[in-house]
C-alpha cells in the first residue's frame, strides 16, 4: 500500500512510522516545515503541498488525516477535494466529532472512514485502538494498513456506518474522563487521610493483581514516581474538555443517564478555577498518555 499521511504532529508521525515500519510506502504532509523535515530525516517520503501528495498516490488513493478535529480538517479535505474520486478512501484518525464525520462522508467524492484512535503517543510501541466506522469495502481495503496502525489486527474493527467510529471514541473518551476521575478522588482520599502513604508503592500494589489494575493506574504510578507523592508542582488546572463535552450533550439528547461522566466533566471545568488534588493528577495524566502538556504552578 502507498498511504499518504496529513498531519505529522504526535499522533500523525507514529501512524507514519508505523505503516513504513510494516513495509508500506508512505508521503506525509504537514504544514509544518519542521515537522516534514524531522520526517524526511527519519526516511518517510514527504510532499511540499497536499495536491503534490494527492499526485503522488496516483489512482487509487488511500489517505490518512491525522490533524486537529474541527477547521483543520475540513481545510485538509478542501484542498484533497479536487483529487478525489470514489476510487479514493480518506481515513480521518483524529478526536473528530461524528456529526461532522457523517457530514464529511456524505459532502466527499471518496469513500470516507472515521477512525477513532486510542492509545495516545504513549501507546507508539504497542500501537493504538482503532474504531472505524464507514463503508464496509473500504474497511477491508484499508485492513493492512489499519493492522500496522493498531495493535494488530485485533487492535481494530468497523463500528458500523459513517460516523460510528467516532461516535464509539467519543464515548470512550467521556470513560476516560469518568476513569480518571474515579482514580483522582481514591488518591486524594489517601494523600488527605490518616496515613503518611507513598502513593506510588499504593499505585504499584494495585497495578500488581488488583481488581482496578489498567494503563491509566499505570500511568498514575508513573505520574507520583516522576512527580512525588504529593505531585510537586503540578498544577490543580485540566485542559481538554471538548470530547466530554460531546458525549454529555448526546447523553442528554438520547435522555440516557451519566452521571460519573458529566460530574468528571464538571470537576474539569471547575478546576480553572480552585486547586484540588485529584486534578493535578488527571493534568499530569494527560500528559502520560497523549503528552498533553502539564501545566505547572
Ligand atoms: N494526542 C493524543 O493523545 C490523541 C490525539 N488524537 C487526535 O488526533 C489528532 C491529532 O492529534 P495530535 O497528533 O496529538 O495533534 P498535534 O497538534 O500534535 O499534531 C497535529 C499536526 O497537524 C498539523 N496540521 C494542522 N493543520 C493541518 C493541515 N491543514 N494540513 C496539514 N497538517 C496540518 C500540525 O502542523 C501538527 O503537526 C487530533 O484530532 C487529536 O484529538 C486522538 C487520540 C489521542
Ligand atoms: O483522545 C484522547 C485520549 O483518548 C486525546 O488525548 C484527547 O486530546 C483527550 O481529550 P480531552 O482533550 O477532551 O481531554
Amino acid at each position: 500500500m502507498h498511504l499518504g499521511v496529513i498531519g505529522l504532529g504526535r499522533m500523525g508521525r507514529i501512524v507514519a512510522d508505523r505503516v513504513v515500519d510494516s513495509g508500506h510506502d508512505v508521503t506525509a504532509f504537514d504544514v509544518s516545515e519542521d515537522a516534514l523535515a524531522d520526517a524526511r530525516d527519519a526516511g518517510i517520503g514527504t510532499a511540499d503541498s497536499i495536491p503534490t501528495l494527492a499526485d503522488a498516490l496516483g489512482e487509487e488513493k488511500r489517505i490518512w488525516l491525522m490533524v486537529p478535529a474541527g477547521d483543520p480538517v475540513d481545510a485538509a479535505l478542501d484542498e484533497l477535494e479536487p483529487s478525489l474520486s470514489e476510487q479514493d478512501i480518506v481515513v480521518d484518525g483524529g478526536n473528530s466529532h461524528f456529526e461532522d464525520s457523517t457530514r464529511r462522508a456524505e459532502s466527499t467524492a471518496a469513500r470516507y472512514l472515521d477512525c477513532g484512535t486510542s492509545g495516545g503517543p504513549a501507546g507508539a510501541e504497542l500501537g493504538f485502538s482503532l474504531m472505524v466506522g464507514g463503508p464496509e469495502g473500504a474497511y477491508e481495503t484499508m485492513t493492512p494498513a489499519f493492522d500496522a496502525v493498531a495493535t494488530g489486527p485485533e487492535g481494530h474493527d468497523r463500528m458500523g456506518p459513517a460516523g460510528s467510529g467516532h461516535y464509539v471514541k467519543m464515548v470512550h473518551n467521556g470513560v476516560e474522563y469518568a476513569l480518571m476521575q474515579a482514580y483522582g478522588e481514591g488518591f486524594e482520599l489517601l494523600h488527605e487521610g490518616r496515613y503518611d502513604l507513598d502513593l506510588e508503592a499504593v499505585a504499584r500494589t494495585w497495578n500488581n493483581g488488583a481488581v482496578i489494575r489498567s494503563w491509566l493506574l499505570e500511568l498514575c504510578e508513573e505520574a507520583f514516581r516522576e512527580e512525588g507523592t504529593d505531585l510537586g508542582d503540578v498544577a490543580d488546572h485540566v485542559a481538554g474538555g471538548s470530547t466530554g463535552t460531546w458525549t454529555v450533550q448526546e447523553a442528554l439528547e438520547q435522555e440516557v443517564a451519566v452521571p460519573l461522566i458529566y460530574d468528571a466533566l464538571g470537576e474539569r471545568f471547575d478546576s480553572r478555577t480552585r486547586a484540588k488534588f485529584s486534578r493535578r493528577l488527571a493534568n499530569r495524566l494527560r500528559y502520560g498518555f497523549g503528552r498533553h502538556e502539564v501545566a505547572r504552578e
